[in-house]
């Protein structure tokens, strides 16, 4: 049996604007678990954040990590998590595919299933149902994909230079509110439109136009338009953050968080300029993870915010 581990997955931003359910971008912010084997299942959370949870099998990282060793005909041992998070819930930063990440992860290590990491996101983009966030936060990073005919296919790719600046407002928004607001279908022009828009935001990233990037994120016609109304100044922030330097601003995944991509190096300036402007978000400047979920090291629990008991 595995003595103690210890757990770490990044945040995320789903969809860029028009790459929806197809784009993700893990985020410097994250879910850290201390792992240990218990007489039952049950776990702690040490994060005000976390606190509402369930602290018994209820809990999703249980299910998921029940769920993937049932998958492959393995027994799950019992264990105890304590957890923190940075990763605020429902703000579109990624929280729900962060714990789904972690249970396949916590499922593969301790029933010794040994995943691909292509394993790993076809599972966790069944759940979730589109590879974005669940992506990125396994591989770091931008990526980009797709689930068709229930396979999942993902281009990561990790050399995007952009500082990030994230907008949090207080309220929630579940992704499931949000998607309820959109239309089941497009006409073909709105929908070859949306397929352009995104071809030229892949293409601009690809080849670091982030100007170019920035106005393409801005055009999205495929959910955007459906989910601004749901979120409190949007508009005003948008044009706050082109005025001050903001290739592009979008809503995070499925909100109400706002996210902006600035040129490396001007991140903390665009950050308090837009905290100034509005004082009743929280505005953070962050940065993109590269590494995607990893198993830390003990001496690192420090570093994660965890304490040894
Ligand atoms: N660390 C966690 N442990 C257990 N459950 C979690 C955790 N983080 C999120 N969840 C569950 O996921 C829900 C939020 O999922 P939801 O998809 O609405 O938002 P999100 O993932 O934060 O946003 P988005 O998908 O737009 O980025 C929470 O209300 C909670 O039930
Ligand atoms: N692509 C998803 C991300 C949130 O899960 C959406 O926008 O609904």
């Amino acid at each position: 049996m595995i003595a103690q581990s210890f757990l770490k997955v990044p945040a995320s931003t789903a969809n860029l604007g028009p790459g929806f359910d197809s784009i993700g971008l893990a985020l410097n912010r994250y879910l850290t678990l201390e792992i240990t084997p218990a007489e039952e299942w049950c776990f702690e959370h040490l994060s005000p954040l976390l606190k509402a949870l369930p602290t018994d099998q209820n809990h999703l990282i249980y299910q998921i990590a029940k769920k993937t060793a049932d998958q492959y005909g393995k027994t799950l041992p019992e264990l105890k998590i304590r957890m923190e998070s940075e990763i605020p819930l429902a703000r579109g930063l990624g929280s729900s595919a962060a714990a789904i990440a972690a249970g396949i992860e916590i499922a593969d290590k301790y029933c010794g299933l040994s995943l691909s990491n292509k394993e790993k996101l076809q599972i966790g983009t069944k759940i979730e149902g589109h590879p974005d966030n669940i992506g990125a936060s396994i591989y770091g990073g931008l990526v980009i994909g797709v689930l068709v005919d229930g396979k999942t296919e993902i281009v990561p790719i990790k050399d995007v230079d952009l500082d990030i600046v994230v907008l949090i407002p207080s309220y929630e928004l579940k992704t499931e509110d949000a998607r309820n607001v959109l239309p089941d279908s497009f006409e073909r022009k709105q929908a070859v439109a949306a397929s352009a828009i995104s071809n030229t935001l892949i293409a601009a990233l690809l080849s670091k136009q982030y100007s170019l990037a920035g106005t393409m994120m801005e055009r999205d016609l495929l959910h955007e338009p459906y989910r601004i109304p749901l979120i409190k100044d949007f508009g005003k922030i948008r044009k706050v953050a082109k005025e001050n330097g903001a290739f592009g601003t979008a809503i995070s995944g499925a909100g109400p968080t706002v996210i902006s991509f600035t040129e490396k190096g001007m991140g903390q300036r665009l950050a308090n300029i837009l905290q100034k402007s509005f004082p009743s978000l929280q505005v953070e400047f962050l940065k993109i993870d590269e590494q995607g979920i990893q198993w830390e090291e003990a001496s690192s629990l420090q570093k994660m915010g965890l304490s040894e008991k």
